[in-house]
């Protein structure tokens, strides 16, 4: 079965979305997180990747509203509002880490509260093509979410996403707690979302499965950024070999990292330069 093909719901008619960030600053309070971010989420999908307390997270949320921000955030060349409501409206969704749903509300319920900014027949037509798209929720559409498996759960949660037709669709951790098989799953409905027109950001610690769907990656290091550039080269270079895939970069690796196209500067430099502030 073809999943997310892409139909009028998918696209909407309208250009992909393409974000552009610059010095890009957040955090909690006083306390700093991203430091002066500047990245391109193009159309496709796009992985951000990093160690825990990174600053992934906060990176959506500061995407997403649910913070303050400081810098330039562009959605196809338009100044990005600050206000949540209105990012949903530009067509930007979250589907934020532990999926948030409505234990006690069943699949359907949890769905129609998705499309809830749509005429009721609109609604209708969102939920039928999620359940084209997610067939398996499609025999569970009275089932309470709470009582469903974690991977089942994630399915709810993007299709929920998927029910406000977004633009851009960002993705927290998608695999979290999944079992692989599930985990390969996720992934590749992440991947058909993406080559169905919405542009994907997805934030991910599977990183080898991640790069292997993903077009291009970020890798983030104490709220700053330490590598970029396409998936496939990334999952070759020695800061990612070396840092996330246990494997000791051999010449060959190391010469794949210096491409002008990956930009891949020595940890451990990086945070003597930008003088330690333990995370
Ligand atoms: N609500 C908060 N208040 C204060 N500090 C926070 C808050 N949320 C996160 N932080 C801190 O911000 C830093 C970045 O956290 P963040 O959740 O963005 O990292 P992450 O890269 O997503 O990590 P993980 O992979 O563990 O989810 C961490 O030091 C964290 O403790």
């Amino acid at each position: 079965m073809m999943w997310f093909e892409p139909t009028p719901f998918v696209l909407g008619g309208t250009t992909r979305a393409h974000l552009q960030v610059n010095g890009l600053s957040a955090g909690y309070g006083a306390f700093l997180v991203l430091r002066n971010l500047s990245l391109e989420i193009k159309p496709g999908l796009t992985v951000i990747l990093g160690p825990n307390g990174a600053g992934k997270t906060t990176l959506l949320k500061a995407l997403s509203g649910l913070i303050a921000r400081q810098g330039e955030v562009l959605l196809n060349g338009e100044d990005l509002p600050t206000k949540t409501n209105e990012i949903v409206q530009r067509g930007m969704a979250l589907v934020a880490e532990g999926r948030q749903l409505f234990p006690q509300m069943t699949v359907t319920e949890n769905l129609e509260l998705g499309g809830w900014l749509c005429s009721k027949a609109e609604r209708a037509r969102r939920m039928e093509q999620a359940f084209v798209d997610f067939p398996k929720l499609r025999e569970r559409t009275q089932q309470l979410a709470g009582t469903m498996s974690g991977g089942e759960q994630q399915m709810v949660a993007v299709a929920r996403a998927m029910m406000s037709a977004p633009r851009l669709l960002m993705l927290d951790e998608p695999s979290l707690g999944l079992a692989p098989k599930m985990v390969d799953e996720l992934l590749a409905i992440a991947r058909r979302i993406a080559d169905a027109g919405t542009t994907v950001l997805m934030v991910e610690q599977n990183v080898k499965k991640a790069l292997a769907v993903a077009d291009r990656g970020y890798v983030l290091e104490r709220g700053t950024l330490v590598a970029s550039g396409p998936a496939a080269l990334l999952a070759r270079s020695s800061v990612i070999r070396e840092a996330y895939l246990g494997a000791a970069a051999n010449e060959s690796t190391k010469a794949i990292t210096t491409q002008p196209t990956v930009r891949a500067e020595p940890v451990e430099a990086l945070r003597r330069a930008q003088g330690e502030r333990v995370l």
